[in-house]
């Protein structure tokens, strides 16, 4: 395949700009409902005062200067594919490039090669650069606007026709802004990124000289003891997996053929390409392991301004919450799992089991163990297999989508049976279920029902949907945030509809796999939900499951060499390619005051993780987010700290309020359509779509014969369609 670079015709630079450029760094663009100060002063002027750097922000000049890194990139993603073909390795990610949004993928290589046309213009200009910069070159370079045919993203598109029912991508959720919070565009943020270069690497220095801990021995600080936290389950945790995998899916760098890069090494040093963790020879699980080398993540512009600018990274997946993971973020993934006839989503019948799978993918790319009669499941999201209780989560949407298509098709003759119509009408309402359970059920228990109420209350049963309040996933959350991965266990159980135990199986075991799922004798993907239901999680602490601290994605490479990978460490890397600040800042953005020794850290922090933080790190500013919050002392009724009960309740009021298609919105439902929404309880949702006999009262709580008794599936009646029936006749 072959990318489509635009011949260049029209000017890359207007003269006028660079008078512009002297007086005009008012950015009004912040509307991210937060009030951050904007620093709006010129970077370096001493930068183009000089009359020979001058000549640099010559239009023909920096055309010139895109064009080169634009072929340079270019010429590497084509090495890369042929790589990949070598190596018989085709996996290919999905990008939208229909219609609508031009072209996804090679948004992504313009991007990178405009940071990198940006980072020899700042070379070019002899500008001294480092961290705290950012905010300013950002302004400065966001002047400097790309020729328009690069910018697919920046024309925007007709929403005619496409205000009813959301897109796919998302696009047009926001009318003012059709991009906004669609798929495969850049995440918010909710405060300017911090790069070492001011421009695009890594966070690597300590704001007092020298280096940050490495990433592996921030990881190694953390325990590999967990304990249980008795008051929620699996299910809870793997509903969050499966929520965050709604949100965000933040994209490798994939080559000319879509395929995610593979020729990442212990040696590569180009960091917007690969993400290097070094291990140290003396590393007590993964000695003599150099080091874990993945893909970095591919980018994107900064809110669809097609200009220069610092460093941005793309989300594959639609922003809202609104079961992308089922149903698609992209139109052809969208198309490719539907039926096509009376709404219906594919899935998989085996006649021995109750309910539906999901269907089969042809290429087996979503798991290591697929066969022809057993294959690896298709959806909406590329990683539905990564356990098999994610995939049972998945199964339930297939399901009840299905069971609502088949209904209102029966109860609305006057739909004539349109495709179209009864699945986007099954599509809306169970949209609808996720988002209730999502905001009612699983949120509450997270950051507490006080926070809860505090972010997200409403008086009244319907809400208002607030144009001006972005409905995107932001940096920090995604990178950080909700990276809850100290909840997952690494033993997982089975059990019978009954609610006998069958067995338990690693995770190691389990993940990726699909057989376990065709397992006729174990009842399937079923008896996985039914052992989440009743497994404890993991608590909430600074320590994590073996299997994924340690041994994730443990392999052995073609020459015997153990292979492993270590989640928390990428978790800490991550962040610090994504350039997002440290935990300290994020404690000012929430109102705590910033902390100028480690000291400071003790009104959100215990004296034994302020000692670990003031051990690991130089100065409090050095601290990584995701170490600083998963070190929190927990607000009183949540289970993580006031700093992330404050970023997550701002991501969750963004994605409600900026989602002009929030189940609750006025106009979305009639008030007798919300009641039935808000009546389906979650507790019947699951007895309707798993083959189970009995779900405790609090479904997310393990069942106890006290407090959380088990309660029989036929007390549950069906969903009440009863206000979607066909307007009597008068
Ligand atoms: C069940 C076992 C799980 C495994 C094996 C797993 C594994 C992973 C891996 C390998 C990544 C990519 C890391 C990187 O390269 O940056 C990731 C990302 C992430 N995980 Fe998990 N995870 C699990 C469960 C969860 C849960 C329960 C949550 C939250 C409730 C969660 C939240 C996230 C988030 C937010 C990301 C970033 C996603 C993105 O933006 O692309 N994960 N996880
Ligand atoms: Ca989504």
């Amino acid at each position: 395949q072959q990318h489509n670079i635009p011949q260049h015709q029209e000017t890359f630079f207007h003269e006028d700009h660079l008078n512009n450029i002297l007086d005009s760094h008012d950015n009004d663009n912040n509307d991210h409902g937060i009030d951050f100060e904007r620093h709006i002063s010129i970077p370096y002027p001493q930068c183009f005062r000089n009359k020979l750097a001058s000549s640099f922000l010559k239009s023909d000049v920096l055309e010139h200067i895109f064009k080169i890194k634009l072929e340079e990139e270019d010429a590497k993603l084509t090495k890369e594919h042929e790589r990949n073909l070598e190596l018989h390795n085709d996996d290919i990610l999905d990008f939208e490039e229909m219609q609508l949004r031009s072209d996804a993928h090679n948004g992504a290589l313009l991007a990178r090669s405009a940071t990198k046309a940006a980072d020899e213009l700042i070379y070019q200009l002899s500008c001294i650069t480092n961290a705290s910069i950012t905010p300013n070159l950002d302004n400065f370079l966001k002047t400097i606007q790309l020729p328009s045919m690069f910018c697919a993203y920046q024309s925007n598109p007709s929403c005619e026709g496409l205000t009813n029912y959301r897109t796919v991508t998302g696009v047009c959720n926001s009318l003012s802004r059709p991009y906004r919070g669609s798929s495969q565009t850049a995440y918010g943020r909710l405060l300017p990124p911090v790069y070492d270069d001011g421009l695009r690497l890594p966070r690597s220095e300590s704001v007092v000289g020298g280096s940050l801990p490495p990433c592996r021995q921030v990881s190694l600080a953390f325990g590999s003891k967990p304990t249980f936290d008795s008051a929620i389950n699996n299910l809870w945790v793997t509903y969050g997996q499966f929520l965050v995998h709604d949100l965000t899916f933040a994209t490798p760098v994939t080559d000319s053929g879509r395929t995610p890069i593979t020729s990442c090494n212990c040696d590569s040093k180009d960091t917007d390409m690969c993400n290097v963790i070094d291990i140290a020879p003396n590393d007590p699980f993964m000695a003599g392991q150099r080091c874990v080398a993945v893909p970095a993540t591919a980018q994107a512009f900064s809110d669809q301004i097609c200009a220069l600018g610092v460093k941005e990274q793309v989300n594959g997946n639609s922003h809202y919450v609104d079961l992308s993971v089922t149903y698609g973020s992209t139109r052809r993934t969208a198309a490719s799992i539907r039926v096509g006839t009376e709404g219906l989503m594919k899935t998989t019948l085996k006649r021995e089991f109750k309910y539906d799978l999901p269907p089969g993918q042809r290429e087996g790319r979503s798991c290591v163990d697929s066969t022809e009669t057993n294959k690896c499941f298709a959806g909406g999201d590329s990683r539905l297999m990564e356990n098999p209780i994610l995939s049972g989560v998945q199964a339930q949407w297939l399901r009840i989508h299905n069971e609502f298509a088949r209904e209102l098709n029966r109860i609305r003759p006057d739909w004539n049976s349109n495709d179209n119509t009864l699945y986007e009408e099954s599509k809306k309402i169970a949209t609808a279920l996720h988002q209730h359970y999502t905001y009612n059920e699983w949120l509450p228990i997270l950051i507490g029902k006080t926070a809860t109420a505090q972010y997200l209350g409403d008086k009244h049963l319907h809400t208002e949907y607030n144009p001006s309040m972005p409905g995107v996933v932001f940096n920090e959350v995604a990178a950080a945030v909700l990276r809850l991965h100290t909840f997952v266990r690494d033993l997982i159980s089975r059990c019978k509809p009954n609610g006998d135990l069958i067995d338990q199986l690693w995770f190691n075991e389990v993940a990726s796999k699909c057989k376990f799922a065709y397992d006729v004798k174990t009842n399937g993907l079923d008896s996985f939900l039914c052992g989440a239901l009743v497994d404890f999680s993991f608590a909430a602490d600074t320590n994590y499951a073996q299997q994924i601290h340690h041994r994730l994605f443990e392999s052995t490479n073609h020459q015997g060499e153990l292979r492993r990978s270590d989640l928390v460490a990428l978790n800490i890397c991550r962040g610090r390619q994504h350039g997002l600040p440290g935990y300290n800042a994020y404690r000012q953005l929430c109102g705590f005051r910033l902390a100028n020794r480690f000291q400071d850290f003790s009104d959100t922090m215990s004296p034994q993780s302020i000692e670990t933080m003031q051990t690991l790190y130089k100065h409090p500013d050095d601290v990584d987010l995701f170490a600083g919050l998963n070190h929190e002392t927990h607000t009183h009724d949540a289970l993580v700290g006031p700093v992330s009960v404050c970023l997550i309740g701002i991501q969750f009021k963004h994605l409600k309020y900026g989602d002009r298609f929030f189940y609750t919105h006025h106009g979305e439902f009639t008030k007798a359509q919300l009641h039935s929404i808000k009546n389906y309880s979650y507790r019947c949702f699951l007895c309707h779509t798993v083959d189970i006999e009995q779900v405790a009262r609090n479904p997310f709580q393990p069942p106890n014969d006290i407090t959380n008794p088990l309660e029989s599936c036929s007390t549950c009646s069906i969903f009440d369609f009863g206000p979607w029936h066909m307007p009597k006749a008068s």
